[in-house]
């Protein structure tokens, strides 16, 4: 699931999660857990990363998702927020698990900035604030974008408009998720 800072993937991720029994894997709240974890050796380059709004070095995002997925003895996995730079999207696939789809969530930038600012106000995430925030829009559209055009060029995508209320969203992404788990499973 790619979208922009703050689109509301994590919102529709749970939707997802209550009625189709994925396992959700956020790769930002995977790599804050690490940077909480206390004796880990990557807490100062993943604190650093995500206020600057950078893409954390690949090989630490992969080995926290590779292992999250292994401990959850599950198959069918959800995962948010990621790959949002092509050199993780394509080391993924060839060392973990190749994708089904791609979610796309699209959405203009004020709609975002706002949503951001408000959430900032109770998350205490470190990158909810308006210099941060900035800069993860500049990462999303530099990139993160470009792989969506490599996802949608394979016919991988399906793109949500993320503009309305939580629960008109959800009413489009649950179109796409009944058709596609109707017909593969
Ligand atoms: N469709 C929506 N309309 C209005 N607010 C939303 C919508 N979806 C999510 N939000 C709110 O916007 C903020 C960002 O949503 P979140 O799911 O955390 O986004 P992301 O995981 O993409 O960063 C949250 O405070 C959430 O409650
Ligand atoms: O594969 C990933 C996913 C996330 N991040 C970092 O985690 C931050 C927060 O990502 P998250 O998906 O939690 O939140 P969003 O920015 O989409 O609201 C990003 O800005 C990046 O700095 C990263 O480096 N690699």
């Amino acid at each position: 699931m790619i979208g922009g800072p703050g689109v509301g993937k994590g919102t529709q991720c749970a939707n997802l999660v209550r009625d189709f029994g994925f396992v959700h894997l956020s790769a930002g709240d995977l790599l804050r857990a690490e940077q909480e974890r206390p004796g880990s050796q990557y807490g100062d380059l993943i604190r650093s990363y995500i206020k600057e709004g950078k893409i954390v070095p690949m090989e630490v995002t992969i080995a926290l998702l590779e292992n999250a997925m292994l401990a959850s003895g599950q198959t069918r996995f959800l995962i948010d927020g990621f790959p949002r730079k092509m050199d993780q999207a394509l080391k993924f696939e060839e060392s973990v698990v190749p994708s089904k789809f791609t979610l796309y969530f699209e959405c203009p930038e004020e709609v975002m900035l706002q949503r951001l600012i408000k959430r900032g106000e109770t998350s205490g995430r470190d990158d909810d604030n308006i210099e941060s925030i900035k800069k993860r829009f500049k990462t999303f559209t530099e990139t993160s974008y470009p792989v969506v055009e490599y996802y949608s060029k394979k016919g991988k995508v399906h793109t949500v408009s993320c503009v309305e209320a939580p629960d008109v969203v959800y009413g489009k992404v649950k179109v796409i998720f009944d058709k596609l788990f109707s017909e593969n499973n």
